[in-house]
């Protein structure tokens, strides 16, 4: 008798090994990443979704609170082929439930073949596999999630000081902590507002650029972030990651689309299309933009040619879908943040009209 269950979308029932209990749902999906539990498992951008990882052995480096991304544990749930006591003790901790003892490859290629889908887990004593088809049969589709925001933004602005070398007003859609250290550490004061911040808002900040942060679910739903990129567009330079890049898009008249199975791992091949140049980045997403709008390609990835970076001189813009904080992960990238330096000094101050 096992004492956990996962509940597929196709009506396949795993058995696993309870390592975490409770019950929970959500969309089911894997990184390739091979080291970072702790950075992916504390990224905001995994709310929703339950998070398998392809790579055997979870936890056997620790848990260091240093290491996190957020305050606190992020996916519904965790799968692996292996947890360790101490990552387990942590989710237990944190009322997460986690599963081990499942194959893993089984679970990978079928969302590879089938797409994220829906899934629902039940771990601990007394569960039963109907317990973890009814969490599966109950579980919404991202896009459903229309306020995803509220549940990984601060509620009051914040202010992350550098020493005052540029003012960046970040939309906080579930931002990473790396992000705002990357910021920080190169000078800029770093002025957290909450995702449903109003253009009023960013205009008392007076800031030099506007970065809209990485965050969870579909981008179409943050309308409140589209609003104040829409309000500022050609004022005020802006940058952002992962679900930034999309918002920023689709509020300049692209589009975003949702992709099968995304792509999360720390080995994905970027190619810069002025240098010619191909590098290694990190990456956790969903969905693409799929029209740029006004915005111009300048990196694709090299494994399927999606959009990884865009930017417009005229707008003063430049984004990335992946993530150049990298953690875990490549340092290839982090330049990155020296060009969101460059393109807040460019420009002197202005106010919202
Ligand atoms: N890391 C992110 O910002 C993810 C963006 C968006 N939620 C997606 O899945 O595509």
């Amino acid at each position: 008798m096992s004492d956990a269950y996962i509940a597929l979308a196709d009506g396949r029932v795993l058995e696993a090994r309870a390592r975490a209990p409770g019950r929970t749902r959500g969309e089911l999906v894997f990184t390739t990443a091979y080291t970072g539990y702790e950075e992916s498992l504390t990224d905001p951008s995994y709310a929703e979704q339950i998070l398998t990882f392809s790579y055997p052995l979870i936890g056997n480096y620790g848990v260091r609170t240093e290491r996190f991304e957020s305050e606190s544990v992020q996916p519904r749930a965790a799968i692996a082929r292996e947890l360790t006591d101490d990552v387990a003790e942590w989710l237990t901790s944190e009322a997460v439930p986690a599963v081990d003892h499942v194959d893993t490859r089984e679970i990978v290629t079928t969302v590879r073949e089938e797409g994220a889908m829906a899934c629902g887990i039940a771990a601990g004593p007394d569960v039963t596999p109907e317990d973890a088809v009814a969490e599966m049969e109950a579980c919404e589709p991202m896009s459903d999630h229309v306020d995803i925001g509220a549940q990984v933004s601060v509620t009051e602005p914040t202010v992350h000081e550098g020493g005052g070398a540029a003012d960046v007003a970040m939309l906080d859609c579930g931002a990473k902590g790396s992000i705002i250290a990357s910021l920080t550490e190169r000078g800029a004061d770093v002025h957290v507002l909450p995702y449903d911040a109003t253009p009023e808002d960013v205009a008392e900040i007076d800031p030099d650029v506007l970065f809209v942060s990485n965050g969870p679910g579909d981008p179409e739903n943050f309308v409140a972030a589209q609003e104040v990129v829409d309000a500022f567009a050609g004022d005020l330079p802006m940058a952002g990651i992962c679900l930034g890049q999309q918002v920023i898009t689709s509020a300049l008249g692209g589009s975003t689309e949702k992709m099968m199975f995304g792509h999360r791992g720390v080995n994905q091949p970027v190619k810069d299309l002025r240098s010619d140049k191909v590098v290694m980045t990190t990456q956790n997403h969903g969905y693409t933009v799929d029209d740029t709008g006004p915005l111009e390609v300048t990196q694709v990835n090299v494994n399927d040619d999606t959009v990884e970076g865009l930017d417009s001189e005229e707008l003063d813009v430049i984004t990335r879908q992946y993530h150049p904080e990298a953690n875990p992960g490549p340092h290839d990238s982090l330049g990155f943040f020296d060009e969101v330096l460059e393109l807040a000094e460019a420009t002197p101050h202005v106010a919202a009209d």
